[in-house]
């Protein structure tokens, strides 16, 4: 590693300042983007820039439960004394494993989040609320389940100076909900979309049961998604292909049945022959109900 000089310090500060795009803040502050999603900088470089940088804001984990290839996350704001924390889409039978991270990590979990009634894994937001005391669950009024807190379009849910915007998309079912990441601290970082089944990667949620409208997905996703800025990460809650993340961008060139006119993708998703998910008759009732509480096991 060539030795650092000065100049080459102002080079890096100049080239890491978050790009126009980048929303919630009009702070010039700089902030590396890979510091953002916890990575160590290894080369003498970073390091010498980490130590000009501010401590990232947003802590942010993608989890994967695989028998329902179902995505959780967690967000929690870092820049905050209590650390607050939102999980969204936890599973059941992964709830253990995400309280014992949050507890490592620190973390203080105020929000358990559906972002809709799911037809193939339990829910577990009912569980955490058994297990962690404080926690309250939260899916859409729409979706006519139960849960501590019913939101809807536009509100928006705090944790710490973060916040998740609501934005209706149903049409995979009823009350689907995206929920599009926020900031009102100093420390902008990149937009995120969690999508639910409304977009998939490349995909989109079915629409044969659970109130679903071939229709009311295209529309949404259309007037919902796509219009969120190129560069926003979509974060969806199943991938069956291996794929972790894709952008506005990219699935608005790329995604074969999105792409198409709303005709078009209606005959797609007439014809999709899907069998019905084989935990569907158990998880339905379930997440209605705001998911199974199983309060004898303890973290
Ligand atoms: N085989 C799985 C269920 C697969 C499935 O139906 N996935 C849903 C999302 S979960 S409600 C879906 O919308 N898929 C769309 C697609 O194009 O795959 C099981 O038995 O659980
Ligand atoms: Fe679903």
């Amino acid at each position: 590693m060539p030795q650092l000089r000065f100049h080459h310090l102002l080079l890096l500060l100049r080239h890491s300042r978050r790009p126009p795009s980048f929303p919630f803040s009009s702070s010039t502050k700089t902030t590396p983007l890979l510091s953002l999603f916890g990575s160590t900088p290894r080369s003498g470089t970073m390091a010498a820039y980490n130590n000009v940088a501010e401590a990232p804001r947003l802590l942010f984990r993608q989890l994967f439960e695989k028998d329902s290839s179902t995505y959780t996350y967690l967000l929690a704001d870092l820049g905050h004394p209590d650390k607050p924390a939102v999980l969204v889409d936890p599973v059941d039978k992964t709830v253990n494993r995400d309280l014992t991270l949050i507890k490592e990590l620190g973390l203080k979990l105020i929000y358990a989040v559906s972002t809709h009634v799911h037809a193939d894994h339990v829910t577990g937001t009912g569980m955490i609320k058994g297990k962690m005391q404080g926690v309250k669950s939260v899916i859409s009024k729409a979706s006519n389940a139960k849960a501590d807190l019913l939101v809807g379009h536009d509100d928006k849910i705090y944790f710490g100076n973060l916040f998740l915007e609501v934005r209706a998309t149903p049409g995979h079912t009823v009350g689907c909900v995206t929920y599009v990441t926020g900031d009102e601290s100093d420390q902008p970082h990149p937009r995120m979309a969690f999508t639910g089944d409304a977009l998939l990667i490349r995909g989109c949620g079915r629409t044969d049961f659970q109130g679903g409208s071939s229709h009311q997905l295209y529309q949404s996703v259309h007037s919902q998604i796509f219009t969120l800025p190129d560069d926003t990460l979509l974060y969806p809650a199943h991938d069956y292909k291996g794929f972790t993340v894709t952008t506005v961008g990219e699935e608005m060139l790329y995604n074969p049945r999105l792409t198409k006119d709303e005709e078009t993708f209606k005959s797609i998703m007439e014809n999709l022959n899907l069998a019905y998910p084989k935990m569907m008759d158990v998880a339905v009732p379930a997440n209605l109900a705001g998911g199974l509480q199983d309060l004898k096991t303890k973290v």
